[in-house]
């Protein structure tokens, strides 16, 4: 292929304090539906992980999985005797999930009643928790908005701060569910740069769900596609980084990642989940 000039490895042969996932027969109920049936997905440390696939296919419940907040089986046929469900997650065990892993969704989060700054510092200890604080705002581009409260923010800023709550936990684990998903084309591209450039530098592990197929092929070393419960292509991205959407071997990933998921079938209508139970969000 005349592309593959072009092409180098992922980008995490370098120092990393990311950490590996190592799930196998993952299985996820509601009622009796099996929402993941059997997810087997393997994460080296440090890489740069993209889920894509149809809406309500089972991202962000796998997401979840991950961090924690989902209850979780294994299934029987998978290698192995039953695990202790933490045992599935390599280097982890319960208490220490909650702060190698941080989650960053869609909205930011923020508490509206905290300046930027204590928002960023929430939960964390020591003498030094304001200046890392302000450390991570200057990383994020926010410096001098410290003192301003949330609703003083746009949108895209909001979730600059949302990121830099996420990484002043030094986490080892970053899950990003769909982040991006509410702001403009334009500002898409610059925090996905952002990202980029923080995943580079604090060398964290990323497991990105989202809908656009382009935003995976920019970011990711690898590209996975759920469908049906279970992953159904798992594809390197071997282009060199920052990467340029106008290359024709960007184009060309993007294509044949978006057909396949177009070529899987759309998700059935589910009916609104019968409550049958309650569980406090960790
Ligand atoms: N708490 C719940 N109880 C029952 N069913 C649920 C629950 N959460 C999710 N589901 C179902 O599980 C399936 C997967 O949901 P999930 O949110 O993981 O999909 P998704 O791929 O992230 O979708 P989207 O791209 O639209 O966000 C859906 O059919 C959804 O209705």
């Amino acid at each position: 292929m005349a592309t593959q000039a072009a092409e180098t490895g992922p980008a995490t042969g370098g120092a990393t304090n990311g950490t590996a996932v190592n799930l196998a027969g993952l299985v996820k109920r509601f009622g009796s539906r099996r929402v993941l049936d059997g997810v087997d997905l393997h994460i080296a440390p440090g890489e740069f992980l993209a889920i894509v696939g149809r809406s309500g296919c089972g991202k962000s419940t796998l997401l979840r999985v991950l961090a924690g907040l989902e209850s979780f089986e294994r299934d029987a046929r998978a290698a192995g005797p039953l695990a202790p469900p933490a045992a599935l997650i390599d280097g982890f065990a319960p208490a220490e999930r909650r702060d190698s892993v941080r989650v960053m969704f869609q909205e930011p989060r923020l508490l509206p009643w905290k300046r930027v700054i204590d928002n960023i510092a929430l939960g964390l200890e020591g003498p030094d928790a304001r200046d890392r604080a302000r450390a991570l705002l200057a990383e994020v581009g926010l410096a001098d908005r410290a003192d301003d409260w949330p609703a003083q923010l746009s949108g895209g800023q909001r979730q600059r701060v949302a990121l830099a709550r996420a990484l002043v936990h030094r986490p080892r684990l970053l899950l990003l569910d769909e982040p991006l998903g509410a702001l403009d084309a334009l500002t898409r591209i610059e925090m996905q740069a952002l990202i980029e450039n923080l995943w580079r530098t604090h060398g964290f592990t990323a497991v990105l769900v989202t809908h656009d197929v382009q935003e995976a092929v920019a970011l990711a070393d690898r590209i996975v596609l759920i469908e049906d419960g279970r992953i159904t292509l798992d594809r390197e991205v071997r282009l060199a980084r920052p990467r340029s959407r106008g290359r024709p071997e960007f184009a060309a990933i993007e294509e044949a990642v978006l057909d396949r998921v177009l070529q899987t079938p759309r998700q059935p209508e589910q009916p609104e989940p019968e409550v049958t139970a309650f569980r406090w969000a960790v």
